[in-house]
């Protein structure tokens, strides 16, 4: 009964008593999860939770998203598809999330941080496996990043892993030629430890695609999905940038680097160049 005290009444179904049963802090390990916030700085700096808060959200979105790829690529071995375009959906609106969030840490202020940063020592983004594992499996492959994680043994397992793995758009390319068209040879047979570049010759094969879209649906739709996460990671570095050149202006990065050059190059990089290319072809006799 609602008595018009503006208070919900708790319904006499409810369990309320949860000895030995499955609960909503056990099934998620919040005991665990929720004691992993570890300011350093002293005294403790109240905006510290803040930034270490957004990057262990940005981690476990990331998690989820290798645990997409990984799946989408399966998939696409399998000649899946059209069930591959649901979790390739998926790391697109996380990647939405991850671009979002960015507003929040930009209220943090360079005074704010100038007070906790020298606590951070040498650590960096630039030290995040899961973010070197994703730009690999998108393929920004780079050998030389797994020096990095030589003190962390598994880490540097897991990125060797996925170096030598094929990546995304490998996968794609092997499934458009299973389906009958011409991907070069010398595609199919990269050495998939390497960076991928732009191959010309892929350019006219894509365009099949995007000159006739009735006839290649699934494909069309998932060169679209593509361009959209190759869109949304810039969109990450992007605002990654802008609060990096708010906060810290143009000082030098924990890690090492010249700091907001360093992260202007990587918006140069391109994971699926010939689905960009295509573009400028659409529509030419
Ligand atoms: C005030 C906030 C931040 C500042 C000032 C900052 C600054 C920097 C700088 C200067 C670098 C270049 C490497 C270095 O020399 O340290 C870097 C790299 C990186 N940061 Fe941040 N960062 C911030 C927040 C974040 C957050 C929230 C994340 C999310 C996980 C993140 C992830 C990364 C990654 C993945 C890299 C490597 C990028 C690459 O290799 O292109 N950063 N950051
Ligand atoms: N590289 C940043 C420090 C930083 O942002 C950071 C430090 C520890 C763990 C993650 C970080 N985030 C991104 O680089 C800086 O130079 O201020």
């Amino acid at each position: 009964m609602t008595v018009n005290d503006n208070t919900r009444e708790i319904e006499a179904g409810i369990v309320t008593d949860l000895r030995d049963r499955m609960t909503y802090g056990g099934y998620l390990e919040l005991d665990r999860l929720l004691a992993a916030q570890h300011p350093v700085s002293v005294p403790e700096h109240h905006d510290e939770l803040l930034f270490i808060i957004q990057h262990q959200t940005s981690e476990l979105w990331m998690k989820l998203v290798l645990h997409e790829i990984s799946h989408v690529r399966e998939l696409l071995a399998a000649d899946k598809l059209g069930e591959a375009l649901k979790p390739l959906a998926r790391v697109k609106h996380i990647q939405e999330v991850l671009t979002q969030q960015w507003s929040v840490l930009a209220t943090l202020t360079p005074s704010e941080y100038a007070q906790f940063r020298g606590s951070l020592g040498n650590s960096s983004g630039f030290q995040s496996v899961q973010y070197r594992a994703i730009e690999f499996s998108l393929g920004n492959k780079n050998a030389k990043m797994l020096q990095v994680f030589e003190a962390e043994p598994e880490s540097h397992a897991m990125l060797e892993a996925e170096l030598a793995r094929p990546t995304l758009y490998d996968e794609f390319l092997r499934l458009l030629a299973r389906r009958g068209l011409p991907v070069p040879a010398s595609i199919l047979e990269r050495d998939v430890t390497r960076a991928y570049t732009m191959h010309e010759e892929l350019v006219p094969v894509i365009k099949e695609i995007y000159d006739d879209p009735s006839t290649h649906w699934d494909l069309y739709e998932a060169c679209e999905e593509l361009v959209d996460i190759e869109d949304n990671f810039q969109f990450w570095r992007f605002r990654h940038l802008r609060v990096v050149t708010r906060t810290i202006g143009m000082k030098i990065g924990t890690g090492g680097s010249s700091g907001v050059g360093f992260l202007q190059r990587a918006l140069e990089l391109t994971f699926f160049p010939e689905l960009f290319a295509v573009r400028t072809e659409i529509g030419r006799a």
